[in-house]
């Protein structure tokens, strides 16, 4: 059967029941590919968080949130705004069909992803931010206390779409009130899915543009739908684009795959390169301005090099 989203066409990340901790961290963590977990424990929340629970558990405290009047949220055209709500009023515009109170129109989308008291320098936690929500939520004991980075809640309007990003943290994204639908990329298809720094070009993942995005046709999409309860496990580094089906509500939690030492000390979002790789990158920026010294034939000779050593280092032998 033709797949009637081109996502669909790609392969489904594989589905594993009951996972206890022992089998996470020895059996599919150490795969280091995406991965749905059903009936893990992850709290009351699945049960209690209805609409009213959460207007009265969460506070009429003030959230910054993404405003959007389209489905798509683009990072180029900027077709969102940032507005702030307070978190009671955003739980219900995010579960009435149509607003009578709004910034720009009644069908306007949202989307809060929960940010640090200071948020050019404190990361999410949901037990500082939310002590009342965060009681319904059991953060599954799959890594070390230690490695703990940052927790955030995530509460979305019926549709609408994040973009392809990545993040440097290894995460479980908890699912706890509606669906999602998740389309992933591996690290190693990062040439073929158009980036601008941490985040795709390519916004419909279901009915891509192939004439402006050929290469596309050469990644593999993985997806998922998650249901209320179900755990996702995102790798560091592998692209996510995350679709909201209903009003939806998610907490993920971040942690360090890597010894403390080798990331970035003021990164808020979980989004920094690790400090060898954000050097190593600067590194190759000065390497290129040297190349500019030379004229177009010499310097695309030497770019080719360049590559070529790249290729022969640093991709793991056999692969893309
Ligand atoms: O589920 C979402 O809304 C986005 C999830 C995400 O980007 C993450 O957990 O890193
Ligand atoms: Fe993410």
């Amino acid at each position: 059967m033709m797949a009637k989203n081109w996502h669909e066409a790609g392969k489904i990340v594989e589905c594993f029941k009951d996972v206890d901790a022992d089998t996470f961290v020895n059996e599919i963590y150490p795969m280091r590919i995406p991965a749905v977990l059903k009936g893990v424990d992850i709290g009351s929340c699945t049960q209690k968080w209805t609409t009213d629970y959460l207007c009265r558990n969460g506070s009429s405290q003030s959230v910054k949130v993404h405003v959007s009047t389209e489905r798509n949220m683009d990072f180029v055209q900027k077709n969102y705004s940032y507005r702030t709500l307070p978190f009671d009023e955003l739980i219900k515009r995010c579960a009435e069909s149509s607003h009578e109170e709004y910034f720009f129109d009644e069908n306007e989308k949202y989307y809060l992803r929960a940010l640090g008291a200071d948020n050019r320098k404190d990361v999410a936690n949901i037990e500082k931010e939310f002590p009342e929500l965060s009681k319904d939520v059991r953060i599954p004991p799959f890594f070390d206390k230690d490695q703990f980075f940052s927790s955030v809640l995530r509460v979305g309007s019926p549709d609408l779409q994040l973009w392809t990003h990545y993040d440097i943290m290894d995460n479980i994204l908890m699912q706890i009130k509606g669906t999602k639908r998740v389309v992933l990329f591996s690290p190693q298809d990062a040439g073929n899915i158009y980036l601008k720094g941490d985040k795709s070009m390519v916004l419909d993942i279901e009915n891509p543009d192939f004439n402006q995005f050929p290469l596309l046709a050469s990644a593999c999409p993985y997806h998922c739908i998650l249901h209320p309860g179900d755990c996702l496990f995102i790798p560091a580094m592998w692209f996510h684009n995350v679709v909201a089906h209903d009003f939806s509500i998610s907490v993920n939690v971040f942690w360090k795959h890597l010894s403390s030492d080798l990331y970035d000390p003021k990164d808020p979002y979980g989004n920094k390169d690790p400090i060898p790789a954000g050097q190593a990158l600067q590194g190759l920026r000065r390497a290129l301005k040297l190349l500019d010294k030379l004229p177009d034939e010499y310097k695309d000779f030497y770019g080719r090099r360049m590559v070529l050593e790249i290729e022969q280092k640093t991709y793991y032998q056999g692969n893309g």
